[in-house]
């Protein structure tokens, strides 16, 4: 079957739509941020950079480390971003673009997100280490796809009775993470974890300025809440996303997060800029 150009949409050169990448410029190994600036955090480490490409908030650079081809884009912020870059991460490797018909062997990437947190439980401290072992996704893009069998709808319910969710928001999702990719980064400087992905930084995390969110205890009862002794831990705006979309189209994915912030205690880190770059140092030592 031949996609049409209103669904997989190449520009003039050949390239993937929003990402505006040819499939030669990325690796099987692709780093995600969300921020734009910290693609360059990321490569000044490569041994040499081969491609370097952007279009809006998606900037992408290529290179090697230590004889490794890897590759760093920026997402930007939200699940909705998420959306694009694995859907088009994937078309590059998995469709055929000259002839628009899906290939017949399936490339699986691995996916590392390396990204900036807030923790929701006082005993995690600024500037410290956690992967994300569970997602739990309050943006509802898992329900755009068909899925079978990836979340868990039994450790979703325990959590719409702690929280007692407002049906008029999106059923949260529960995803794991890569077992195999995960055991690549165990190590005790980072702590394992269980992510909520949120919708949005101020209102949808209960951060009130002007405007007050609409469930203050949801704050509290996140924070209580805890599936086989394993807490939710902190708060972001990608991990299921990515999780979700990983899954359904077979890549391997890890999320990382550097606390920068403690909505427990109030404290944001002093120096977000560095902290990020110990856990980009740290990752780039476990991949290459
Ligand atoms: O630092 P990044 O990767 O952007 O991640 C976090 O920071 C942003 C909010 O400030 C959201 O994208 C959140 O997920
Ligand atoms: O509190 C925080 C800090 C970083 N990113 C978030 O989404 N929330």
């Amino acid at each position: 079957m031949q996609l049409k150009p209103a669904e997989l949409i190449i520009n003039e050169d050949g390239s993937i739509y929003h990402l505006n990448l040819l499939p030669e410029d990325i690796a099987t190994t692709v780093i995600t941020v969300g921020d734009p600036d910290r693609v360059s955090q990321v490569s000044r480490h490569f041994d040499t950079i081969e491609v370097k490409k952007g279009k809006r908030e998606f900037h992408t650079h290529t290179g090697h480390l230590n004889g490794k081809r890897i590759s760093v884009i920026s997402t930007g912020i939200g699940t909705d971003n998420i959306d694009i870059v694995l859907n088009e991460l994937d078309a590059l490797v998995n469709i055929d673009l000259k002839t628009r018909t899906l290939k017949a062997n399936h490339t699986s990437l691995n996916i590392i997100r390396i990204g900036t947190t807030g923790a929701i439980q006082p005993n995690i401290p600024i500037d410290t280490f956690l992967i994300s072992k569970y997602s739990i996704g309050f943006d509802g893009l898992l329900h755009f796809y068909e899925h079978d069998n990836i979340n868990f709808p039994e450790i979703e319910d325990e959590f719409i009775a702690h929280t007692s969710w407002d049906a008029y928001k999106a059923r949260p999702y529960v995803l794991s993470y890569s077992e195999k990719l995960g055991e690549l980064f165990a190590d005790n400087r980072i702590r394992l974890g269980f992510t909520a992905t949120n919708t949005g930084f101020y209102g949808p995390q209960q951060r009130q300025l002007r405007i007050k969110p609409s469930q203050m205890e949801l704050m509290e009862n996140l924070s209580t809440f805890s599936y086989n002794d394993l807490k939710l831990t902190n708060l972001e705006m990608e991990t299921s996303g990515i999780y979700a979309l990983a899954q359904l189209l077979g890549h391997e994915a890890v999320s990382l997060n550097c606390i920068v912030a403690n909505r427990s205690t109030g404290e944001f880190s002093a120096t977000p800029t560095e902290s990020v770059d110990k856990l980009i140092e740290l990752c780039l030592k476990k991949l290459a």
